[in-house]
């Protein structure tokens, strides 16, 4: 690995799963700025604009992004000012400090269709408003032409933060069966994977400016494997039962998409090839029950005393 050191990176969506986790990956770099909504409010293009230029970072690793998949459908201005419009800016911005960029970006970018896990190179077609925003993110950044990363990933979720495993683990508890969509094909990935893998790329991109650029491009990023929505229930609420065998939780019945209606149609083959990643980066991300066991033990974990 490259030694990467004094390096200045600017983190968007910090208070979000995946920027919460690249505050502890990429401290042992360098500075870390990380400014609050009411510092660098992504649904203001001049607001980004102000921070980079204030901050001049070496690397903006862009997390924050508008993620209410069902609310962007009513909301399209504001998800595709910060999915688009924001992320534009931002590689202006760093193409004119040298800066690279590592940006995140969804499976609901591909439409969905067939078995066969997506490549990088296959043509999208995104289902609904968030996934059609988050490609016009891609497309803007790429179109920058700064030195840029683009991580697509699947399904995050994390001991904290709103997520799916969160949703089903609080419902379980109060219900006595969960009716949990089993066509759509995909898979779980951990924040913390994704915040380890991205400072791992941004390590081996090395210091300098537009240090990316040799790499610059989509790469898939996803847990290891695959499942289904209500498979992801299942050995969630199987791991928290061996681990606690007095837990009455909810039985989990499979049901398809139709009888679950929601205002933004999801991918039904959301599973992502990730082999570019690991021949680029030599990274391979652990299967998605591993990483479900060690999230499930924290969530177990006793609250500190204070
Ligand atoms: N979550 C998922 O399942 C997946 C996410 N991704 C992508 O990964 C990236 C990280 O997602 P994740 O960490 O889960 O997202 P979260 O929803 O957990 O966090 C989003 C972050 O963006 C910030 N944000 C939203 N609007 C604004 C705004 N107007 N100004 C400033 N900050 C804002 C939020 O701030 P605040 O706390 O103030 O709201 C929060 O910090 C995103 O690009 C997302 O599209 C890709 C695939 C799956
Ligand atoms: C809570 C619940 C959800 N579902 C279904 C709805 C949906 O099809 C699926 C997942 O639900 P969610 O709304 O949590 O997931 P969703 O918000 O669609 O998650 C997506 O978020 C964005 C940001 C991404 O980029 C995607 O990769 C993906 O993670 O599970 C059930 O079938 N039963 C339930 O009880
Ligand atoms: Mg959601």
């Amino acid at each position: 690995m490259a030694r990467l050191a004094g390096q200045r990176f600017l983190v968007t969506g910090a208070s979000g799963q995946v920027g919460g986790e690249l505050l502890h990956t990429l401290a042992p770099f360098g500075e870390v700025i990380s400014p609050s909504r009411a510092e660098m409010d992504l649904a203001s293009a001049d607001s980004v604009r102000a921070f980079v230029r204030s901050a001049r970072p070496d690397w903006i690793v862009s997390a924050g992004a508008y993620t209410a998949v069902d609310k962007a459908e009513s909301e399209s201005e504001l998800a595709y000012a910060i999915n688009r419009d924001a992320v534009e800016v931002i590689g202006l911005e760093a193409k004119a400090i040298g800066a690279s960029v590592l940006h995140f970006s969804t499976d609901y970018v591909f439409n969905g269709e067939g078995t066969v896990p997506w490549v990088e190179e296959d043509a999208t077609g995104p289902l609904g408003t968030y996934g059609a925003s988050k490609l016009a993110g891609e497309q803007a950044l790429l179109g920058s032409g700064a030195a840029s990363l683009i991580f697509r990933t699947s399904w995050v979720y994390g001991s904290t933060g709103k997520n799916f495993l969160r949703t089903i683990l609080k419902l379980a508890a109060e219900r006595s069966e969960l009716r949990i969509v089993d066509d759509q094909h995909g898979a779980p990935t951990w924040s913390r994977s994704l915040a380890q893998v991205a400072a791992h790329a941004i390590a081996e991109c090395g210091n300098g400016r537009e240090a990316a650029a040799p790499f610059k491009g989509i790469y898939h990023v996803a847990g290891g494997g695959e499942t289904t929505w209500a498979g992801f229930a299942r050995e969630a609420i199987a791991m928290i039962q061996e681990l606690e065998p007095d837990a009455t939780m909810a039985k989990v019945t499979g049901i398809p998409s139709s009888e679950y209606p929601t205002p933004a149609a999801r991918p039904g083959n959301s599973r992502l090839n990730c082999q570019k990643l690991s021949r680029t980066f030599g990274w391979k991300t652990a299967a998605w029950p591993e990483s479900l066991k060690l999230v499930i033990a924290e969530t177990r974990l006793p609250t500190p005393i204070d």
